[in-house]
């Protein structure tokens, strides 16, 4: 565990980049440090290596003093990756890898076979590894910068914007990949970003900080969106708010199970399901039991079957693992407001109606009442 024990930094010309900081950032847990430009993120991050020593206050790792570790061990223990990779321009992707096992006198094969292991691992062709870094895209090089930082088996990982150079598509798999690392090696990660939505994703905490270098609020993503703790923090989580909190809100819906109809159903047989439900849209289920899109029972031809008709486009959710906003999402994509629940498969498990969805929706409101506004 790291923590910050009331800890400033002062830089010479006077300005305070961070003030009075105390946080504690859990081993094995993403935290991230968001807010606006100039808030002290970096410094902040630096102070843990020591590339940057605090003014006033104390960082400890697991109950040591920082100060009291000379930097290049600290900064063994402690992986580093930056925006744009910060590759050695000059080396093959391998030896970049490979770059802190080089300097433990790791034997050279050892320290490449490690090397190949990672850039395995962070989902990048081990044929890469004989490229010099600027024949790379910049999503691969960053890639290989976490590679880098993860050759010594470090507990603790900094990360400093390390995806916001890349385009958002490149952006996202890169975040995706973190996570799915994360879930396997557990590090101690403390990642700084300017970007809220970056933030609500990584984060297991999220520290909210303004500028000047005070800290807003410190939570886990849920409770910051439903709960910000004053108008700085809920200015800055943007308008947005409502429908991000919804990703952390398990999709727990009533699903109706009397709402669908096989591919090949006559039409009087669709007429007497709605009929029986009280329900007009109907979900079409091929003979694989996976959705082909919803029917809307009161505009049926006289005669014919299913595959006669047009059938309307469809979203749809997995019950039990997606949140409410994929939901909601999946219900926006149809015409009838309804979303179609799956098991992993892909196969119909029931439907979410408009009608649960809006009740669910309202719901979460509820509970937020009191907790922040608009
Ligand atoms: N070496 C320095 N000397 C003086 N002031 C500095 C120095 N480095 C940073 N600062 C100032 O300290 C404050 C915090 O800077 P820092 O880089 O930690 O912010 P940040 O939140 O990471 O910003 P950004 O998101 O823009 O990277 C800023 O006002 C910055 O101008």
């Amino acid at each position: 565990m790291i923590t910050f024990e009331g800890v400033t930094k002062r830089y010479a010309d006077g300005t305070i980049a961070v003030n009075d900081l105390h946080l504690e950032v859990p081993t094995a847990e993403i935290t991230v440090l968001v807010g606006p430009s100039g808030c002290g993120k970096t410094t902040s991050l630096r102070m843990i290596n020591r590339m940057i020593d605090a003014t006033e206050g104390k960082i400890l790792l697991d109950g040591v003093d920082v100060r009291t570790i000379d930097p290049p061990t600290l900064r063994r223990g402690i992986g580093y990756v930056i925006q744009q990779a910060g590759l050695f321009p000059h080396r093959k992707i391998v030896d970049n890898v490979a770059t802190v096992p080089y300097l433990l006198g790791w034997d050279k094969s050892k320290a490449r076979a490690r090397a190949m292991e990672l850039l395995e691992r962070v989902g990048l062709d081990t044929a890469l590894a004989e490229r010099y870094p600027f024949q790379l895209s910049g999503g691969q090089q960053q890639r290989v910068g976490v590679a880098r930082a993860l050759a010594a088996d470090p507990p603790v990982l900094l990360m400093d914007e390390p995806f916001s150079a890349v385009d958002p598509i490149v952006r996202t798999s890169l975040q995706d990949e973190l996570l799915r690392l994360q879930s396997d090696l557990h590090k101690t990660i403390v990642f700084v970003t300017h970007d809220i939505d970056e933030a609500v994703k990584l984060g297991d905490r999220v520290a909210v900080l303004r500028v000047g270098g005070t800290l807003a609020q410190v939570a886990d993503p849920a409770t910051l969106l439903s709960a910000p703790a004053d108008d700085f923090v809920r200015e800055f989580l943007g308008r947005d708010r409502g429908i991000r909190r919804l990703s952390f809100v398990p999709a727990d819906l009533p699903l109706r199970t009397d709402l669908t109809v096989p591919d090949d159903a006559d039409i009087s047989k669709v007429a007497g399901v709605a009929a029986a439900s009280g329900l007009t849209w109907l979900a079409v289920v091929d003979s694989g039991g996976r959705p082909s899109g919803w029917v809307n029972a009161a505009d049926l031809p006289l005669s014919g079957t299913v595959a006669d008709l047009r059938l309307m486009p469809y979203g749809t959710f997995v019950a039990g693992r997606d949140s409410l906003r994929s939901a909601l999402d999946a219900a926006l994509l149809a015409p009838s407001g309804g979303a179609i629940a799956v098991d992993d498969e892909g196969r119909v498990t029931g439907v979410a109606t408009a009608g649960a969805l809006a009740a669910a929706t309202s719901g979460i409101a509820a509970e937020g009442v009191g907790t922040g506004r608009g």
